[in-house]
C-alpha cells in the first residue's frame, strides 16, 4: 500500500514514522523546512515505547506530487486544511481513500467538497505528542491509538487493507465500524480537556485541586456531552464513565495539545474545535455558557497573538 502522510509534525510524524519503522511504504508531504530538517537530522522518535531515528525519511514536496496514493493519512492543523488539500490534490486518484488525524468534525465536509464523500473515511487518534526544540517528535506518554473507518458503518476491503499495512506499526491503529460515533465522543473529551486546560492554564490535577474545579469539569463535560446527544451522537455510558474520571483524577498530569500550544504562543483550533461546537449548540438551542466563555478565551488569544 502506498501511503502519503501530509505532515510530518508531532501526529504525522509519530504515526509515519511507526509505519516506516515496520516497513510500509511511506512518503511525507512536508513544506520546504520541515524536508530540510529531516533530510539533515532524520525524522527522531522519542517515546517511552522506545525511541528510534529514521534516516533520510522519503518525504515530497506539493510540487512535486505526481503520482498517486492508496492511503492518505491527513495529519495538518484546521487552519492548515485548505493549503494542505491544495497541496496533496494531485495524490488522489480514483481509489485513494483520505483518513484524516484532526481533532473537530467540520474537516469532513471540507474533504468531501474537494474529493468527494466515498474518498474521505473517518479518523481520529488518541495520543500526547509534541516537537521539542530539536524538531524531534516526542510522545509524552504511553498511550497511543489511532482509529478510521467507513462513516456509514461496517467493515470494507480497503478499511482491511489499511489495518493489515499498520498491523506491524506497534502504534495502537485499529479499524473501527462506529468511527463518526468514535469521533463524537474524541471531541466532547478534548472539548473539556483543551477547553479547561487551556482556560485555567493548567492540568486536570490542578484544576480539580482548586475550589468548584471538579464541579467545572463535570459542567463542562455535560454541556459538551448535550450537543452530542443533540446531533445523534449521545456519548455511550462507557466512554462517559471513563471521560468523566480521567477529566476529574485528582494528581493528573493530563493537559490538551492546545494547552501545549498556548504556552508556547503557537496558533490554536479555536473555530475548528469549540468554535464549531457551539455553532451546533445553537442550531440544536443549547445554552453552553462555559464553552462560549472558552471559546471567547481562545479567540482573545488569538487576537492577541495578532
Ligand atoms: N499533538 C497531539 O498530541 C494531538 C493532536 N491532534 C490533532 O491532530 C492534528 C494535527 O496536530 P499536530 O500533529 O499536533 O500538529 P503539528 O503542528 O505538530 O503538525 C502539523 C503538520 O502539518 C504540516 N502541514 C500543514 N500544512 C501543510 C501542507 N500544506 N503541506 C505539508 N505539510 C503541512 C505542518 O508543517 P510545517 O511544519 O511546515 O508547518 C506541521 O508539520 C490537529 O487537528 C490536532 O488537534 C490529535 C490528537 C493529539
Ligand atoms: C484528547 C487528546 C489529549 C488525546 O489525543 C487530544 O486530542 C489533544 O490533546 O489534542
Amino acid at each position: 500500500m502506498r501511503i502519503l502522510v501530509v505532515g510530518a509534525g508531532a501526529t504525522g510524524g509519530y504515526f509515519g514514522g511507526c509505519l516506516l519503522r515496520a516497513g510500509q511504504d511511506v512518503t511525507f508531504l512536508v513544506r520546504p523546512k520541515r524536508a530540510t530538517e529531516l533530510a539533515s537530522a532524520g525524522l527522531v522518535i522519542r517515546s517511552p515505547h522506545g525511541d528510534f531515528t529514521l534516516d533520510n525519511p522519503p518525504t515530497v514536496q506539493a510540487d512535486g506530487v505526481s503520482e498517486t496514493f492508496d492511503l492518505v493519512l491527513l495529519s495538518c492543523k484546521a487552519f492548515d486544511l485548505e493549503d494542505a488539500i491544495a497541496s496533496f490534490a494531485r495524490a488522489v486518484g480514483p481509489t485513494t481513500a483520505i483518513v484524516p488525524l484532526l481533532n473537530g468534525m467540520l474537516h469532513l465536509e471540507t474533504l468531501d467538497a474537494a474529493f468527494s464523500r466515498e474518498r474521505v473515511l473517518g479518523g481520529l487518534c488518541s495520543l500526547a505528542v509534541t516537537l521539542n526544540e530539536k524538531r524531534e517528535v516526542v510522545h509524552l506518554a504511553p498511550m497511543h491509538s489511532l482509529r478510521f473507518g467507513e462513516r456509514d458503518g461496517g467493515a470494507s476491503e480497503r478499511v482491511r487493507a489499511i489495518a493489515e499495512a499498520f498491523a506491524g506499526a506497534r502504534c495502537g491503529a485499529q479499524p473501527s465500524e462506529t468511527i463518526i460515533q468514535d469521533m463524537w465522543e474524541k471531541w466532547v473529551f478534548l472539548a473539556a480537556l483543551a477547553g479547561a486546560t487551556c482556560v485555567m492554564r493548567a492540568s486536570i490535577g490542578q484544576i480539580v485541586a482548586a475550589p468548584g474545579g471538579r464541579d467545572f469539569m463535570l459542567a463542562l463535560t455535560d454541556e459538551a456531552a448535550g450537543i452530542a446527544k443533540a446531533a445523534g451522537y449521545a456519548p455511550r455510558e462507557e466512554f462517559l464513565s471513563g471521560a468523566t474520571a480521567m477529566l476529574t483524577a485528582a494528581g493528573s498530569q493530563l493537559t490538551a495539545s492546545m494547552f501545549r500550544d498556548i504556552e508556547t504562543g503557537a496558533r490554536v483550533e479555536a473555530d475548528h474545535i469549540m468554535g464549531d461546537l457551539i455553532a451546533r449548540a445553537e442550531a440544536a438551542k443549547l445554552p453552553v455558557p462555559k464553552l462560549r466563555t472558552i471559546h471567547t478565551h481562545l479567540k482573545a488569544y488569538e487576537n492577541r497573538r495578532g
